[in-house]
């Protein structure tokens, strides 16, 4: 049985007080920090890169941190992710030229690899790699901004992903990240998700603690992974 992760993404937190945020979310019973790095070119949106991650170490953070890369090129910024203290590092398929090499350069890096597929991106990028596979990341809306609406056929995907991965017998994490909220969660568990990232769903209330024990509660009718 793998446990369920609920992986809280700093895009919704607040920034001016970053540190403080993330060892709230933690204190409040997260298990990893999604970290979404947007390069305004992948996606038309820009935010943090490895500084923010070595800073968010020194302040003291122990947890995962999950590093999202929405960003192309690929390869050149990982090393330095991995430096930075990043734990996972996943990224899109069709924003790197060479797959394989990406996740070789992760895992050379010291980190956990996985790729992200957007809602319309294919599946078959998966044909050849789930040996080298950590993680697969399902987004369930399009990426570059938190909260947007879960789009409902990422359940079905979702399945299928869930099969491919039973069948293959590899050790790899099912998340999905965008609209994850406590009233559709347990649906994108019973669907095969093991580790879902939040982020307005959790950040934008005041009481951390109590969204994240109502997500537990929903996902606790759920059979784990
Ligand atoms: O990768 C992302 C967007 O590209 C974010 O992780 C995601 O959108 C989380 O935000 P929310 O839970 O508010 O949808
Ligand atoms: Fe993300």
């Amino acid at each position: 049985m793998r446990p369920f992760l609920i992986a809280p993404s700093i895009l919704s937190a607040d920034f001016a007080r970053l540190g403080s945020d993330v060892d709230a979310v933690l204190d409040a019973g997260a298990d990893v920090v999604h970290f979404d790095v947007m390069d305004n070119h992948y996606v038309p949106n820009l935010t943090v890169g490895p500084m923010i991650c070595q800073a968010l170490r020194d302040y003291g953070i122990t947890a995962d941190i999950d590093v999202h890369l929405m960003v192309k090129p690929v390869d050149r910024i990982i090393p330095d992710f991995a430096k930075a203290g990043a734990s996972i590092i996943t990224f899109h398929p069709e924003a790197s030229e060479h797959i394989d090499r990406s996740l070789q350069v992760i895992k050379e890096s010291g980190c956990k690899a996985g790729l992200v597929f957007n809602p319309a991106t294919p599946l078959h990028y998966l044909d050849h790699v789930m040996d080298k596979l950590d993680v697969i990341l399902l987004m369930s809306v399009n990426p570059g901004f938190g909260g947007q609406s879960f789009i409902p056929s990422t359940l079905d995907k979702l399945r299928q992903v869930r099969q491919r991965i039973d069948e293959s017998g590899f050790d790899i994490r099912l998340q999905v990240d965008g609209g994850v909220k406590v009233d559709n969660i347990a649906d994108i568990a019973k669907a095969g998700a093991d580790m879902f990232v939040a982020g307005s769903a959790i950040f934008n209330q005041p009481d951390y603690k109590a969204v994240i024990d109502d997500m537990r509660s929903e996902l606790a009718s759920v059979h784990e992974a």
